[in-house]
């Protein structure tokens, strides 16, 4: 478990020559007791890896889909990072498909570093996403993180400099988040021109898989921006979708990342 079983998925589907698709959900969406069903309904569609949200109240980060979907789990109650982790934790041996906990900072402050991470092992999470950590100050966890085998993924900005990107580059584990466009989350029409250049320097920088992520929301976004990295990231036209109960459009999603 943990980062070799995030490296594992990947190698394997890249290995087969296919993409890698990872759908972002917020946990609690529709009911905590929904969580089991739609990681197993997302691994049957293809998923390489599941991006689980957890609700914060200042999600600086996310746009107003996943803001909604956030408001929606909080609605629902019990969605506390305790609450998910245990939720993780019950169903941890039925679960195939690698989970990456995306959470801001302070509540993992509030649970204690060294009692997060124990639990995010003991609930099987493989990698985390904080958004809100930066480079510098992320010495407060990877010690812990490493001992526990759970990768951190860094986030690539389109505005970072060069240096900082080599270092983030070189620290990732599990896969390169490439943050597609400047500012929060949500689905969008298009990327702004140069983004495969701007995606292929990654990929030449990082010794893990570059996966693209922020505004990808069509099947044809899939196509045209694996065509520079590894894979993609999808999350507020899954949120959506899964909201709405439109499966059909999430299963189209994920089958174009196959090749
Ligand atoms: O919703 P989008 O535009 O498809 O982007 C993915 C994103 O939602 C997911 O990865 C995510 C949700 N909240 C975040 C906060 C920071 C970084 C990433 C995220």
């Amino acid at each position: 478990m943990g980062k070799a079983k995030l490296d594992q998925a990947f190698r394997e589907v890249l290995e087969r020559g296919d993409k890698a698709f990872v759908p972002y959900i917020m946990a609690g969406d529709g009911g905590l007791d929904q969580l089991d069903e739609q990681l197993t309904f997302l691994a049957e569609a293809g998923a390489t890896v599941v991006e689980l949200g957890i609700a914060f109240s200042d999600p600086v980060a996310d746009g107003p889909t996943i803001q909604e979907a956030g408001l929606r789990a909080l609605a629902n109650g019990g969605v506390s990072l305790r609450a998910v982790l245990e939720k993780l934790k019950e169903n941890k041996d039925r679960r195939t498909i690698p989970i990456v906990l995306m959470t801001y900072i302070n509540p993992i402050h509030t649970y204690g570093v060294e009692a997060f991470a124990e639990s995010c092992k003991e609930a099987g999470v493989d990698g985390l996403i904080i958004p809100d950590l930066p480079l510098e100050e992320e010495g407060i966890i990877v010690p812990t993180l490493q001992k526990n085998e759970i990768a951190l993924i860094r986030l690539a900005a389109l505005t970072s400099t060069e240096e900082r990107i080599t270092e983030i580059a070189k620290r990732t584990e599990g896969f390169l988040y490439a943050v597609t466009v400047t500012g929060t989350t949500g689905a969008r029409a298009s990327f702004q021109e140069n983004l495969g250049t701007y995606l292929a320097s990654l990929k030449e920088k990082s010794n893990v898989p570059v996966l693209a992520g922020f505004g990808v929301s069509t099947p044809n976004h899939v196509r045209s921006l694996t065509e520079h990295c590894d894979g993609v990231i999808v999350g507020s036209k899954i949120v959506d979708a899964l909201h709405k109960g439109d499966r059909n459009i999430i299963k189209e999603l994920i089958a174009s990342a196959r090749q």
